[in-house]
């Protein structure tokens, strides 16, 4: 559904010396530099597919999404979704594609929601019966019926969200950018949002990009992951994968049943208290060792414990793996 090969994109960035000195030169002398946001990425997403996009501040998730969505013109490349040119937008390509972006209202601020709505199946052409089932659907999964018709600006935060998604969704899109949908949300809004994207993905099967900084989303919607950092693919599979490929050890941690001192052993002791020890030790390596401490040390319990993969995907995004 979605086909990308080697997407570049940069943008041309005037820059200036700071202070008054550096804005008056600017008026005659323009100094420009290249940024490169994008730089040569390729992936396909399937149906049915929600993969995250992850990636530090600047590091180029929007870019990359806009230019799928066909907002933003690409330096170099080929996208093919759902078989078209996204940045030709031809009425068919933008009829099967939606765009979610949780930082902008995309809604007419001043109407309330049903005649949002109402306006939205004028343009997608979506027959009236249709587009009263469907509405009904989607505010009563959301729990917002009762807030069709306030006017948009009146919402709180989660309610225009959810409209904003309702919106989005109407006209049944097969391929779904999401960028940030839950960003500000309470916990509450969160799951329900998350809940309401799992079961339009089960009955829709769409391919669907999704890009958040809340690692609870991640885990909760995306089997497969894409990492990038500064406009380059670092890592894209699944999201289970990524601790057993980026960390050579395990944590095992030993409560004893009575005090003794530090033992010798071939592992870093990464803590040591008089009953309790937390050792690193190589993956490969867990089995007979852990079979070694139970038999030298008078072990009450015993935890292994993986690297949290919020920690492991945070140290790719500073390139510290
Ligand atoms: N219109 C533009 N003009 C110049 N530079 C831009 C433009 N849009 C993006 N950039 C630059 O391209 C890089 C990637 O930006 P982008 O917005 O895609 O990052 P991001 O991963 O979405 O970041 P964030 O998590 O902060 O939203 C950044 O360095 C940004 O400053």
């Amino acid at each position: 559904m979605i086909e990308v090969r080697n997407l570049k994109k940069s943008f041309r960035v005037h820059v200036k010396k700071p202070g008054l000195l550096g804005s008056m030169r600017s008026l005659f002398v323009r100094n420009w530099v290249e940024k490169h946001a994008l730089k040569g990425v390729s992936f396909n997403v399937e149906p049915g597919e929600i993969v995250g996009l992850l990636g530090a501040n600047g590091a180029g998730k929007t870019t990359l999404v806009k230019t799928l969505a066909g907002i933003v013109y690409p330096s170099d490349g080929d996208v093919k979704i759902l078989g078209h040119v996204p940045w030709e937008r031809k009425n068919e390509f933008r009829r099967q594609i939606a765009l979610i972006m949780g930082q902008k209202a995309q809604l007419w601020w001043d109407l309330p929601a049903e005649d949002c709505f109402l306006l939205l199946r004028e343009i997608y052409s979506i027959p009236r019966q249709k587009f009263h089932d469907k509405l009904n659907f989607l505010s009563e999964t959301l729990g917002i019926t009762e807030q069709l018709n306030i006017q948009i600006r009146r919402l709180s935060l989660g309610e225009r969200m959810k409209m904003e998604l309702i919106a989005a969704l109407l006209h049944e899109p097969r391929v779904v950018f999401l960028d940030e949908p839950t960003i500000g949300l309470d916990f509450t809004a969160q799951k329900a949002i998350r809940d309401f994207i799992l079961q339009y993905r089960s009955q829709h099967q769409p391919a669907m990009i999704l890009t958040s900084h809340y690692m609870e989303d991640i885990k909760a919607l995306c089997k497969r992951i894409i990492i990038i950092r500064e406009g380059e693919f670092i890592y894209d599979g699944p999201l289970q994968n990524i601790v057993n490929t980026y960390t050579k050890h395990k944590i095992v941690s030993l409560h004893l049943e009575k005090e003794i001192s530090p033992p010798n052993i071939p592992h870093e002791i990464v803590a040591a208290e008089p009953q309790f020890l937390k050792i690193k030790i190589p993956r490969d390596q867990v089995a007979p060792s852990v079979n070694s401490l139970l038999q030298s040390l008078p072990v009450a319990d015993l935890t292994i414990e993986e690297q949290a993969i919020e920690d492991v995907i945070e140290a790719l995004f500073r390139g510290e793996m």
